[in-house]
């Protein structure tokens, strides 16, 4: 006799994906994810670091092997959390579809929830083959200090999407930013509980951030130890 629960299709998994060059990952990051995990119900949310933003090319980005590291670091503790390689391993510019897509492969059963920041989510029609962007996933904006989330302010740059394309969520405050870590560590200044303790110990131990926070060139090769 079939168990009581095989006659019922098993609802698919909902997957987060969290993109971000990450350099370095900091706590915002980490709220977000977590924030939007628990509202969405996802059972997981995978980090994936950029391999070549290609919107950040006017500035240098650190080591691609580098970020990832700290992104796995960051977020180790976590059982729901996990990195995935698949932009780094492309090896090309980074292109959200191109992500999706990849992610689509490997999980096919699954729902796929593309969070990002209000800032990202202003210029999302600005990304490569946006329209198919929204087949691929459902699109999630959280609040992030210096940027309006509200409706009003989004609508005209996301004209033309379904309404059910992009949800909007209010997360805990956290005014941090990459660049505002990096300039504190050229600056010698603290980044204690602004990052995960690990990443603090990580950008020590490689001497990330200290020559040059935000020279112009775009390293992607790992510097030896
Ligand atoms: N403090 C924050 N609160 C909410 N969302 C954030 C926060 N910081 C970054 N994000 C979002 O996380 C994603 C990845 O961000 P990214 O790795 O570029 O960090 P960043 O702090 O914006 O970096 P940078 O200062 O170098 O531009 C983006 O969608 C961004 O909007
Ligand atoms: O697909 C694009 O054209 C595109 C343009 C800019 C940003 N993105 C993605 O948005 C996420 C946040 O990017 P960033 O540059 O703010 O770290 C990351 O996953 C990027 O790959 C994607």
């Amino acid at each position: 006799m079939p168990q009581s629960t095989d006659r019922y299709p098993a609802s698919p998994r909902r997957l987060g994906v969290m993109g971000g060059t990450f350099d370095p990952i900091h706590n915002g990051h980490l709220v977000a994810a977590s924030e939007v995990a628990a509202s969405f119900g996802l059972d997981e949310v995978i980090f994936v670091p950029t391999g070549q933003p290609w919107q950040k090319s006017g500035r240098r980005v650190s080591a691609a092997e580098d970020r990832y590291l700290m992104t796995v670091v960051a977020t180790a503790s976590n059982p729901r959390f996990t990195v995935s390689r698949v932009d780094i391993d492309r090896g090309t510019a980074t292109y959200t579809v191109d992500t999706l897509r990849d992610l689509r492969e490997q999980y096919p059963e699954s729902e796929l929830y593309f969070i990002t920041g209000a800032d990202a989510l202003a210029s999302i029609l600005s990304w490569q083959d946006w329209p198919r962007l929204f087949e691929l996933a459902r699109f999630v904006g959280v609040s992030r200090p210096g940027y309006d989330l509200s409706v009003e302010h989004l609508a005209p740059h996301l004209e033309g999407l379904p309404p059910e394309a992009v949800s909007l969520v209010e997360i805990p405050a956290l005014a941090i930013s990459s660049t505002d870590c990096r300039t504190r560590v050229h600056n010698h200044r603290p980044v204690w509980y602004l990052v995960p303790d690990g990443v603090v110990q990580y950008i020590s131990k490689r001497h990330l951030y200290v020559d040059a926070p935000t020279t112009n060139h775009l390293n992607t090769e790992r510097k030896s130890t």
